[in-house]
């Protein structure tokens, strides 16, 4: 039986065989039409509290690179939005693809990012991670989708100066003092709207939190970034690349924008 991934064999096509959830009712990522988007002028302002101290260390777990936080206390933290109460930062992570022209889960308009990066933060009243994935309210995760530029934001190479430490599977470094809320764009205009984990299990406890705004990185960056590998270290070189969800049926959900 074949772990999950992104190949032909063990790709999103087959998800739903070992992780029924993946053909939910409300399954992400979605293609966002603005035309079909609600302005909702209830939606408050969001707002990020990290503390730096509480960046832990960045790895490649052969699906993505992640960076982890201590989320055992209510130190970095999301509150507002579409959000009631404090999610707690637990890791960060994204999605890219093969080349520049693809790569991000959520599509905008047609419009496909060479990456997606996504914060995830889970709420406290639910006792522990585990117990949040089951409810509705219980993670809230940002998106901001990477566009290649010529003014590439110098704050993602903390990120990509790492890289080089974690090529391959199970490899893992030392992360502190990171603040990731300087990864920010400037606006904090977002799109919400419920829906799953991208990956397996696929549970459908996320409150979607879509950054307007893109970040810029270089096309070497991206290229960086296409440099870690699926394989563990002595084992035949597998590139990471295309770890992507393509979107999922809509079935109804209604998209709101806090921006006109
Ligand atoms: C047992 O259930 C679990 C549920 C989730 C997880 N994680 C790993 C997942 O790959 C995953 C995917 C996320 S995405 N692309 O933002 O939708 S967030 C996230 S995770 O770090 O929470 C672990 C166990
Ligand atoms: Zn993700």
């Amino acid at each position: 039986q074949s772990v999950w991934g992104y190949d032909s064999d063990n790709g999103p096509e087959r998800w739903h065989e070992n992780y029924p959830m993946a053909k939910g009712e409300k399954q992400s990522p979605i293609e966002i039409n603005s035309k079909d988007v609600q302005h909702d002028s209830s939606l408050a302002p969001w707002h990020a509290s990290y503390d730096p101290g509480a960046a832990k260390s960045i790895l490649n777990n052969g699906r993505t690179c992640r960076v982890v936080f201590d989320d055992t206390f209510d130190r970095s933290v999301l509150r507002g939005g579409p959000l009631t109460g404090a999610y707690r930062l637990r890791q960060l992570h994204l999605h890219w693809g093969s080349s520049d022209d693809h790569g991000s889960e959520h599509v905008i308009d047609g419009v496909k990012y060479a990456a997606e990066l996504h914060m995830v933060h889970w709420n406290p009243k639910h006792g522990n991670f585990a117990g949040a994935l089951k409810q509705p309210d219980g993670v809230a995760v940002v998106g901001i989708f990477l566009k290649v530029g010529k003014t590439p934001k110098p704050e993602m190479k903390r990120i990509l100066e790492e890289i080089d430490n974690i090529k391959t599977k199970g490899k893992e470094a030392p992360f502190q003092h990171f603040d990731p809320s300087i990864l920010f764009p400037k606006s904090r205009d977002y799109w919400t709207y419920h829906g799953s984990f991208t990956t397996p299990p696929c549970e459908e406890c996320i409150t979607w939190i879509l950054l307007r705004e893109p970040i810029e990185v270089s096309s070497d960056q991206m290229a960086k970034l296409r440099s870690l590998s699926k394989n563990g270290e002595n084992e035949p070189v597998n590139p990471l690349v295309d770890n992507w969800r393509p979107p999922q049926p809509v079935k109804g959900r209604i998209v709101r924008a806090s921006f006109k």
